[in-house]
């Protein structure tokens, strides 16, 4: 598989925060969701991705090219998408048209008036008229309208309401059925990845916790529930994290296999939602 976007080695220290030796692949052709508590370092991950941040040291790759050469063809292959508004927010889509498409080669007008009629964007209202909604779609209208392979987005779905999330969702599946393009979004939904990632990039402290498709995830994890009577130093050895109640344990495991080889039939074994993933590696060191 290949992949457009590739982090080596990347470390990049503010003052108490800092993310160290991080290595990141997005590949082609998939949906990534980015995952992590606030401040895990998602925002400053994706900012070096866009060269909006630079790391003191390591290799930030996109479509296999370097910023320091190409960081006009890397911008133009990529649409960022952000939900505040970044235009001068007295101007309507059609002055932003005016200033925007002659910065893109692959600039594609008509395909930009589809959108503003399938999104219902109106083209002479300023965009501080413009709700959250509005202006997320607009940005995602801006960056398919200059054809971008890569499509980044820094939690698109924050403060949008339920049916407009599962509008935009379902917008994002079916910009995806060319094949070509890869979208890479932060979010704390973590429902609606579970909706349409294709792949999870998991991050906690600046550290990446894991980077993997959803089926590795759920074949790896699952959530183990049993009597308190089957725990000891030896069998809590395949757990990541293990919750006590009166009435019983409920545990998350990382080897599916060694909690069945462990348990037998003695336990409940069911899928774990990444929401779960996320809550039971809280404070957890060991965990890949
Ligand atoms: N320019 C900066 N100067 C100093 N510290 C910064 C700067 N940018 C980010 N940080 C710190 O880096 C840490 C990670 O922030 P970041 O925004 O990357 O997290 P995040 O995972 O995107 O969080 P959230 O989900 O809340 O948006 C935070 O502690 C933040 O205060």
């Amino acid at each position: 598989m290949k992949n457009v976007v590739e982090l080596k080695d990347v470390t990049k220290k503010f003052k108490g925060f800092s993310v160290e030796h991080l290595d990141l692949q997005v590949p082609q052709g998939l949906i990534t969701g980015f995952i992590g508590e606030n401040g895990a370092g998602k925002s400053t991950t994706i900012k070096m991705m866009m060269n909006l941040l630079r790391p003191e040291s390591g290799d930030v790759k996109v479509f296999g090219l370097d910023y320091q050469t190409h960081e006009k063809e890397i911008k133009e292959r990529i649409g960022f998408v952000y939900d505040s508004n970044v235009f001068f927010e007295g101007l309507n889509l059609k002055d932003i048209r005016r200033i925007v498409a002659p910065a893109y080669k692959q600039w594609d007008d008509p395909l930009f008036y589809k959108y503003m009629e399938q999104f219902n964007l109106p083209l002479n209202k300023a965009i501080k008229t413009f709700s959250k909604g509005m202006q997320m779609k607009a940005s995602l209208a801006i960056a398919l309208s200059h054809h971008a392979e890569l499509i980044i987005m820094d939690e698109p779905t924050a403060g949008l309401d339920p049916n407009f999330r599962r509008e935009l969702l379902e917008l994002l599946q079916e910009i995806m059925m060319d094949g070509k393009r890869t979208i890479f979004f932060s979010t704390h939904m973590t429902t609606d990845l579970d909706r349409i990632a294709d792949y999870i990039a998991f991050m906690r402290n600046g550290e990446l916790v894991f980077n993997k498709s959803i089926q590795e995830i759920s074949e790896h994890y699952a959530i183990v529930k049993g009597g308190l009577d089957l725990l000891d130093r030896d069998t809590e050895q395949d757990f990541v994290h293990v919750h006590r109640a009166p009435t019983g344990f409920q545990a998350l495991t990382n080897n599916v296999q060694a909690v069945e080889d462990t348990f037998g039939d003695t336990v409940i074994i069911e899928r774990a939602n990444l929401e779960e993933i996320m809550y039971y590696t809280k404070g957890e060191k060991h965990l890949v």
